[in-house]
Parts: C-alpha cells; sequence; structure tokens
C-alpha cells in the first residue's frame, strides 16, 4: 500500500515498539493519531513526534485496548480527523505466568476486539473501503516457549486468529489485509517484567540467566527493527497479508502465508 497520505491508529503507541512504530510510520508521511492509555506519557511522545513531523501529522487519544467502546471511538476520531483509515495497529499485551485469564483476556481479547471493530469500520462487508490492521503478537507465538507458557499460548492464539480471519472465505468478505508481527525480546521497558517473580512463574531463575546473556552479548532486538518491519509488511501487505513477521534478529523471515489466492 502506499504509505504517503495515509491515516493510521496506532494503540499502545506511547513507548517502546508501538512508539517506534508511529515514528517510523511518520517518516514516510503517514498521518498517526497515537492512542494509549497513559496519558501524559502518551501526550509527551505525541508532542515530541509532532514537533519532528508536523502538528497537523500526528495526536493523541486516551485508549485502553482492550476495550471495544475505546477502540470504535479512537478508530472513528481517526476518521473524522483526517477524511479517512487506512491502519490500524493494536499493541497491546501483558505477560503474567500468575494470572493466566487476564493474560488470555487482554491478549486475545484485543484481538478479537480490535478485529471486531476494524471490520465495523472498514470492512467492505459494511461499506467500507477495506484497510490493513496489524497485531503485536510475539516469535514466543510460532514456537513453544517453555519460559512462559501462557503468554507464548496466548500470542499463537493472536496469530492463528489473524490466519483464520485472512482465510479466503473471510478475506473476500471484509477486504481487510490483516498481520502479525512477531520479535523476538526488545530492548523495551516491557522486559522488566522479568524482576518480578509472581509474574514470570517457575522459570524465574531460567529467565533471569538467559536476561543476562542477552545483556553480555547485546542481542536484543531494536524497536527500530521493528518499526522497519511494520514498514516493509504495509508496504507489501498485498503479498504478506496473512502471515506473521517474525524477527529474531535484524532479518524477518515470514510464516504462515494463507494457502491460495486472497
Ligand atoms: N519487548 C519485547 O521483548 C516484546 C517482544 C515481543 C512482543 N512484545 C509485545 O509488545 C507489547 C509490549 O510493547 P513494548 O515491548 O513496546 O512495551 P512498552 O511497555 O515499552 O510499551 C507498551 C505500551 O502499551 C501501552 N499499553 C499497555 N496496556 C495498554 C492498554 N490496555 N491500552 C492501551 N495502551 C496500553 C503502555 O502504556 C505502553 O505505552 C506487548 O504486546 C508484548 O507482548 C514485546
Ligand atoms: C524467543 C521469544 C522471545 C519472546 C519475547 C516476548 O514476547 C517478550 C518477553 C518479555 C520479557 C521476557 C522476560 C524474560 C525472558 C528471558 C529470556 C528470554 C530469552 C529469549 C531468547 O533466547 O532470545
Amino acid at each position: 500500500m502506499k504509505l504517503d497520505g495515509a491515516v493510521s491508529v496506532v494503540i499502545g503507541g506511547a513507548n517502546g515498539i508501538g512508539k517506534s512504530y508511529c515514528e517510523s510510520l511518520l517518516e514516510k508521511k503517514c498521518r498517526v493519531l497515537l492512542a494509549d492509555i497513559q496519558t501524559e506519557v502518551g501526550q509527551q511522545t505525541s508532542e515530541m513526534l509532532a514537533s519532528r513531523y508536523g502538528h497537523d501529522q500526528v495526536t493523541f487519544r486516551k485508549c485502553n485496548g482492550v476495550c471495544e467502546v475505546d477502540i470504535r471511538e479512537t478508530l472513528l476520531e481517526a476518521k473524522l480527523r483526517w477524511g479517512r483509515l487506512d491502519i490500524v495497529i493494536n499493541h497491546v499485551g501483558i505477560l503474567d505466568e500468575g494470572n493466566w485469564k487476564e493474560v488470555m483476556d487482554i491478549n486475545i481479547g484485543s484481538a478479537i476486539l480490535t478485529a471486531k471493530v476494524t471490520e465495523e469500520i472498514l470492512g467492505k462487508n459494511n461499506g467500507g473501503p477495506g484497510g490493513v490492521m496489524v497485531l503485536t503478537a510475539s516469535a514466543a507465538a510460532v514456537l513453544p516457549f517453555p519460559l512462559m507458557p501462557i503468554y507464548s499460548t496466548s500470542k499463537a492464539a493472536v496469530v492463528h486468529y489473524v490466519r483464520s480471519l485472512m482465510h479466503p472465505l473471510h478475506y473476500s468478505r471484509h477486504g481487510i489485509r490483516m498481520m502479525t508481527i512477531c520479535p523476538s525480546i526488545t530492548k523495551t521497558n516491557f522486559i522488566n517484567v522479568a524482576n518480578d517473580r509472581d509474574k514470570i512463574g517457575v522459570m524465574y531463575e531460567k529467565a533471569k540467566e538467559l536476561l543476562k546473556m542477552k545483556e553480555a552479548t547485546n542481542s536484543w532486538i531494536q524497536p527500530k527493527w521493528v518499526g522497519d518491519l511494520l514498514i516493509h509488511m504495509l508496504e507489501n501487505d498485498e503479498e504478506l497479508a496473512g502471515t506473521a513477521g517474525v524477527l529474531n534478529s535484524k532479518t524477518p523471515k515470514y510464516y504462515y502465508k494463507p494457502r491460495g489466492k486472497l
């Protein structure tokens, strides 16, 4: 798709990978509604980006990415402000092996609600133009990940859900090109969860040990690389729709391309 002039919503855009998504989109002259549950940091990030890329290019709105009403109002605000909506990204997720219900609720719930509302607003079956939806899953979604089986399973469900919605039976109805981005461990605030014994659970010691090795070898994924992957997937959306873009190093691999013509 052509990104110059396109309109996007990034839910969870105030920090880390989501912030990198916003910057990468703005670099390509895409307009961005940066949505986040944190008002203060969201506004700060949006203002910083506005001073760099233009005040008409980016704005902030408070949004809980697991709340259907918030997601709907956020998407509608972007459409009303800029007269169109092309790209919907939801980046929300948690890791808490001690609280499986909340992990499932948030990680799968945010995916299901985002797809539902995106289809409602952009779906060809609802008179919309179609568009693109991207969800952040995790590299832990495509292989068993014993360090955190609950998180890993919740993210696998996100990938599987998107693949199912990209089957020709669904795509022919809604016309929205959907994909997931699956980064390996990325240098953001999210990984501080590794210090929380309750949230990591029985693999706490092992996780600490592996993280120490990551630190020693500086082998993190950088948020900028994830932003670069987003742009690559958006610019090649016809070909990559339905795939999971997995980033275990700077070079992505694509999994699960649906069979048949989309
Ligand atoms: N950092 C990693 O190693 C890594 C790897 C793979 C996938 N992920 C996924 O990326 C996401 C976390 O992103 P990050 O690593 O950039 O972390 P981060 O903490 O830097 O950023 C997360 C952003 O999401 C916002 N947010 C959290 N809950 C929200 C909600 N309910 N509604 C709206 N906004 C909300 C936060 O305020 C924050 O701005 C999760 O989905 C996680 O599963 C992270
Ligand atoms: C290989 C999958 C990595 C998935 C990352 C996941 O989405 C986010 C994790 C956030 C915090 C991780 C806390 C502890 C994990 C410790 C080490 C992981 C080492 C993984 C690797 O070998 O690359």
